[in-house]
């Protein structure tokens, strides 16, 4: 698939209280083309549970499920992985789940981070933050000057994180960002409607620009 357009994150403190399917469902309704299953906590019976479901999911509406950090449970459903700097060997983690799976590389504001993921066999590369996160508030700070500088010297797709809404993503996809990823300014909605409004509203972006 084309990894291009929105990219739905989601947050366990957001998304309790029985809204993950649904405010999940609602993103993919709206054009998410990736999923990211990010969960920090350790209960791994939950968490196999929520990402089957994920899995699911995302299936129906085509769309690729990522696991953030676990490569076993990425393993275990046959999915995708997000690695950041301290998650584990990004060369290991593709000889374990083979060349077809999308394997994400956190590269913050680095195009020296960005050149070892690419080496190390990454799917796409992703920078961040570029505006002030309520999810991330201490990730390191990137500009839009460097995705310009990563587009020019990777074909690889390109991910803009940390901020991103749908009044500041534009500035995003024409520095040459790829896929847009949204915690807050999607999920941070109060209803299924409005989420799925503000996924339209991304993905509709990538056809406008
Ligand atoms: C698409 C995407 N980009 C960056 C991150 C951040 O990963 P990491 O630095 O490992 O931080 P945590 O998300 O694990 O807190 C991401 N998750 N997804
Ligand atoms: C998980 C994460 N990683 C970041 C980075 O810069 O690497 S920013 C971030 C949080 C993204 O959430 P929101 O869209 O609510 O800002
Ligand atoms: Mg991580």
């Amino acid at each position: 698939m084309s990894l291009r357009g929105l990219y739905a994150i989601t947050d366990s403190k957001l998304l309790a209280d029985g809204k993950l399917l649904p405010w999940v469902d609602a993103a993919l309704a709206g054009g998410a083309r990736l999923l990211q299953y990010r969960d920090k906590s350790t209960d791994s019976a939950r968490r196999l549970d929520e990402a089957t479901q994920l899995k699911s999911l995302c299936s129906y509406y085509g769309a690729e499920l990522i696991i953030n950090d676990d490569l076993a449970l990425a393993t275990e459903l046959g999915v995708g992985l997000h690695l950041g700097r301290d998650d584990g060997s990004l060369r290991e983690a593709r000889q374990q789940l083979g060349r077809d799976a999308i394997i994400g590389a956190t590269c913050h504001a680095s195009l020296d981070f960005a050149e070892q993921a690419a080496a190390a066999g990454a799917s796409y590369l992703a920078f961040g933050r570029f505006f002030q996160s309520v999810t991330k508030p201490g990730a390191p700070a990137a500009t839009p000057v460097l995705l310009e500088q990563a587009r020019k010297r990777y074909s690889l797709p390109l991910v803009a994180i940390g901020g991103v809404t749908l009044h500041n993503g534009p500035q995003l996809i024409s520095a040459g960002a790829d896929l847009l990823a949204v915690v807050n300014g999607l999920f941070g909605a109060d209803t299924t409607a409005e989420v799925e409004r503000r996924a339209r509203g991304f993905t509709e972006l990538f056809s406008s620009l």
